[in-house]
């Protein structure tokens, strides 16, 4: 990145993407927003509102939005992807051949490519070559929080310790305290699972199972994303800090959270279709349920919960069906194996 103060260009203009512009042009960044929704982003570069995803909060006048990529990449020194998962690689595609060539790219995007289920830190590593600094940003982040400038803690990992550092100073300001790693895999895990395991305490909640059930499913969750952090070679601590514990609570307990709202509605019986209408936002699990059973089968990680979640999300079994089979496994260690080192 150059020596001044870099200029940032976020990709995706939804809840996350223009909370995390609005952050960084306070931070008094040049901030360019890139969407593709003309009327609203006419809207946040006019009115300083995003009436779809963010209403009622002002956004910063430095703020510039548009809805052309070229215009939004030129000059950018750091580049920042946050569109959902399914969007993922075709915006990769698109910003391969118009990224200014110092520039680094960092996304705030959780899941995995649907359908390959390849960690998002692949898709970008082949998508844009080798040399190119990458880093994800994650952790427990209510866009509209940020948003409003209420305080939160995320953590920004990268196999470039310099990049890492150079997004997580961009993004660290008096009500935003940004940490970094060096986990990309850990941390991209964490980030996908927590929202398949919000499904499943948004369920019992939705059935009125109580606090002891909400708390059960969050601690054998966190057991779920250790177990298989293991396997696929991220480092524990990862999923003990932000990327993973902190963002488990948040979005297991938070009703911001889309992915537990989904759980809540199907644990009170509503059907799937009207209730993912409803919140009228992307709701990852559905997509992401599937790749971390992949994932998980592949290395021999059995998953009772996310593969519950993931049976319930398809309609094959009734949330009610998942509690029983929970409830009926066999009785065992609560750690029948040694997982830290
Ligand atoms: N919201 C939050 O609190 C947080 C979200 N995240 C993650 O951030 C990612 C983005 O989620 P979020 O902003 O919340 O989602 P929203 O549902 O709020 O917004 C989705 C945005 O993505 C755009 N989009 C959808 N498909 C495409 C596409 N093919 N090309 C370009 N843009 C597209 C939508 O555009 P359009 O309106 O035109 O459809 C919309 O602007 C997700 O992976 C989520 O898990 C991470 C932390 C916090
Ligand atoms: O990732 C998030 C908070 O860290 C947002 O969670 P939801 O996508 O479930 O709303």
């Amino acid at each position: 990145m150059s020596a001044s103060k870099p200029s940032v260009a976020v990709l995706g203009a939804g809840s996350w993407g223009t909370a995390l512009a609005a952050l960084i042009a306070r931070h008094g960044y040049r901030t360019t927003l890139w969407g593709r929704d003309a009327a609203g982003i006419d809207a946040i570069d006019a009115r300083h509102e995003n009436p779809r995803y963010l209403p009622g909060i002002a956004l910063p006048d430095n703020l510039r939005a548009t809805t052309d990529l070229t215009a939004a990449l030129h000059g950018a020194d750091l580049i920042l992807v946050v569109v959902p998962s399914h969007a993922f690689t075709e915006t990769l595609h698109a910003l391969a051949p118009l990224r200014p060539a110092h520039a680094g790219v960092a996304w705030a995007t959780k899941g995995f490519e649907p359908g390959s289920g390849r960690f998002l830190h692949e898709v970008a590593g082949e998508t844009l070559g080798s040399d190119v600094p990458l880093a994800v940003v994650t952790g427990p982040s209510f866009a509209r929080e940020v948003a409003s400038g209420l305080p939160t803690a995320l953590t920004v990992h990268g196999d470039d310790a310099g990049f890492a550092q150079s997004v997580a100073e961009v993004l660290h300001g008096p009500a935003f305290r940004a940490y970094t790693g060096d986990d990309m895999r850990g941390a991209e895990l964490g980030g996908a699972m927590k929202n398949v395991l919000a499904v499943a305490t948004g369920v019992a909640d939705g059935m009125n199972l109580g606090l002891n059930a909400r708390a059960g499913l969050i601690t054998r969750g966190l057991n779920e994303m250790l177990r298989l952090n293991i396997a696929i070679g991220g480092k524990p601590e990862t999923l003990m800090g932000l990327a993973g514990l902190g963002d488990l609570v948040l979005t297991c307990t938070g009703d911001l959270s889309r992915n537990r709202r989904l759980g809540l509605a199907l644990g009170r019986g509503q059907a799937m279709d009207e209730a993912v209408r409803e919140i009228g936002q992307v709701v990852e699990s559905l997509q992401t349920a599937d790749e971390v059973m992949r994932l998980a089968d592949r290395h021999g990680v059995e998953l009772p919960i996310a593969g519950n979640v993931r049976d319930v999300l398809h309609g094959d079994i009734t949330p009610a069906e998942g509690l029983s089979r929970l409830m009926a496994r066999e009785q065992k260690a609560e750690y029948p194996s040694k997982l830290f080192g």
